[in-house]
């Protein structure tokens, strides 16, 4: 490869602090590799370089394209996560002072159990999965920006109190989780002079990757370490910071010229990857944040197609136009790009029913097993066998009938073909009450006769469990028009089934589509935009760009600081692309009128 003189004078920096704030496509992997082995070629050890890389997988690749580079130098080089390195801190620290750590994740506790408990402690109440995961994200986020979780502005009540009580019972125990190795690290460093010198002399240059996404707390350990001689060469692009929520914070390389004060600044400014119509378009986007370095963003590729804003009616024309053009050449690489899990599941339905086999880079499919997705499926099972009382207790008082725990208690000592009938003999029941009984037994009768699909509908308004998960909003704080989505996708996936057997056997098979690894020989990748940096392809399509999706609704209720981060992930949706780049918007998502995403309309103006 002919390095460009921008790269070739970055790689040759040696000594001291530097700063290589590049631009996407502008190859600042294959500059660590060359500035790695530039490095040794110029006298350093090549033990005393540490890498630190974002995700375990980009330690592998780039340890592969070092090889595949230099293939004769054989002496061992380490590439790795900064949680891995002081795992290693951790772990040596356990073995000379004789005290033993445990991950949470590996102990009987389970840190969500764990948490759920204390928050039932706390609250009185059991805790929603939706704000568990909200509980678990601030208390990564306040470890890994070194924040007062008193500051803390999250819905959750009393959530100091929650942080506290978790923090304690770990430290009393023993057990850490993949937060605290970072901070646990430092403190050990702090304290411990012995393997802080250790350490200390183990490396003598670090270089960092995807340094817009590294926590404070990362960096203060780097920072720890490297210091006096500051051999630090940090590589990052401001303008694709997306990982905020785990306290990556780009204001922190804006200001990295106050912590060194010899720091050298480089710019890797030309972007190899994408069409001009790609690199102009995405430079005049993203120059709308406020809070960013400046970059003269070019490319010498030419300009070929422009960027196509996709106007469609819905869902499905989304997915027949996506499926339509992924067939068009089997040479080439395509990419499906979406801002939440759940916009995966009518694609996955869609494509699997044509036999288009595609690669999934994540697997955190909450929808299998959404409170929301198991009621309904309870209800049907029930309509199908209402002798089942277990069933029925899952679900009673979330449907209209004002059935109660006295009632339920009272059906589990008399048995009967229909727990409705049964309840019916309850001593004393009034004769409004009744009604309302004989009213259900109807409804049942009729949910079991209707097709599978209609069912779902027919349980929402008619059995009025549409009401309950309303109130649910209302009184847990979820977002009422998500908790809507799971019933959507739910009907999405049973429109071609026929049986309560097939639909069940449909989302067993979709489940397992999508927890299947990553390694097919597809050509097509569906991902998240957390999960498709660093990566390129020849078309991208970015899907559900609509007003509550991307820019999430979350960050239209919050200050500024979010809508930049949106802003953010949708650059580097956009970015991914090298010649086709397809931004779609649906008119109607899941199955509800929609407002074009703000970033779409801004872009139609270039
Ligand atoms: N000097 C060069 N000449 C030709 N191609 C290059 C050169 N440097 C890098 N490239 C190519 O540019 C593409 C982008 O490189 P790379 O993936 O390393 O970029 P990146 O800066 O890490 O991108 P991003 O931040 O968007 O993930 C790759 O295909 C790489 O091979």
């Amino acid at each position: 490869m002919n390095l460009t003189n921008e790269q070739l004078n970055t790689i040759n920096h040696i000594n001291g602090p530097a700063l290589v704030l590049a631009v996407p496509g502008a190859g600042k992997t294959t500059m660590l590799i060359y500035r790695t082995m530039n490095l040794i070629k110029s006298g350093v050890d090549p033990s005393k370089i540490l890498t630190i890389t974002f995700s375990k997988a980009s330690a592998l690749d780039m340890q592969k394209r070092f090889k595949a580079l230099f293939p004769t130098f054989n002496r061992p080089l380490k590439f790795s996560t900064i949680h891995a390195f002081c795992y290693q801190i951790i772990l040596e620290y356990s073995r000379l002072r004789g005290k033993k750590y445990t991950l949470i994740e590996d102990s009987s506790t389970g840190k969500y159990e764990l948490l759920k408990r204390i928050y039932y402690e706390v609250n009185s109440k059991n805790v929603t999965e939706e704000k568990l995961e909200i509980i678990i994200s601030q208390i990564s986020y306040h470890k890994n920006s070194l924040t007062n979780p008193k500051d803390s502005k999250n819905e959750i009540p009393n959530f100091c109190e929650i942080f506290n009580i978790y923090e304690d019972y770990k430290e009393k125990r023993g057990l850490i989780d993949f937060d605290d190795m970072v901070i646990l690290a430092l403190k050990i460093l702090k304290a411990d002079q012995y393997i802080r010198t250790k350490f200390k002399s183990k490396f003598e240059y670090f270089q960092i990757d995807e340094g817009q996404d590294t926590s404070i707390s990362q960096f203060q350990i780097v920072d720890y370490l490297c210091s006096p001689n500051n051999n630090l060469f940090i590589v990052a692009d401001d303008d694709q910071s997306i990982y905020s929520f785990r306290g990556a914070d780009p204001a922190y390389l804006l200001n990295l010229k106050k912590v060194y004060k010899d720091l050298k600044l480089y710019y890797l400014q030309n972007n190899f990857r994408s069409t001009k119509n790609i690199v102009n378009t995405s430079n005049l986007f993203i120059s709308n944040n406020t809070s960013r370095f400046k970059k003269n963003i070019s490319t010498t590729n030419s300009y070929k197609e422009p960027v196509n804003i996709i106007i469609l009616e819905n869902n499905d024309e989304e997915y027949e136009f996506i499926y339509k053009k992924t067939q068009d050449d089997p040479s080439k690489t395509y990419a499906v790009i979406y801002r939440n899990n759940l916009c995966a599941l009518g694609l996955v339905e869609y494509l699997e029913r044509r036999n288009i086999t595609f690669n999934i880079k994540d697997n955190n499919m909450k929808f299998f097993n959404h409170f929301v997705l198991k009621d309904i499926l309870n209800i049907i099972k029930f309509s199908e066998d209402t002798s089942d009382i277990n069933t029925f207790s899952t679900f009673y008082y979330k449907i209209k009938g004002y059935i109660s725990k006295k009632h339920i208690s009272y059906l589990k000592t008399h048995s009967g073909k229909n727990v409705l009938r049964v309840l019916l003999t309850y001593p004393g029941l009034p004769s409004y009450y009744k009604d309302n009984i004989a009213s259900l037994i109807s409804n049942f009768k009729t949910l079991s006769q209707l097709s599978i699909y209609k069912k779902i509908d027919y349980i929402l308004d008619t059995l009025e469990y549409d009401e309950y998960l309303k109130d649910s909003a209302n009184k847990f704080g979820f977002n009422y028009k998500s908790l809507r989505e799971y019933s959507h996708y739910l009907k999405y996936i049973a429109k071609d089934e026929n049986t309560f057997e097939g639909l069940l056997g449909r989302l067993k098979h979709l489940e397992f589509l999508m927890k299947v690894p990553k390694n097919s020989q597809s050509n097509i990748a569906l991902s998240t935009i957390h999960s498709i940096k660093g990566l390129e392809f020849d078309s991208v399509f970015v899907i559900d760009l609509v007003e509550g999706v991307l820019p999430s609704n979350k960050s239209l209720e919050n200050d500024n600081s979010l809508l930049e981060e949106e802003r953010r992930l949708f650059y580097v949706a956009m970015t991914r692309a090298k010649e086709d780049l397809y931004l779609i918007y649906p008119k109607v998502h899941n199955g509800e009128n929609s407002e074009m995403s703000r970033f779409l309309i801004e872009l139609s103006k270039y």
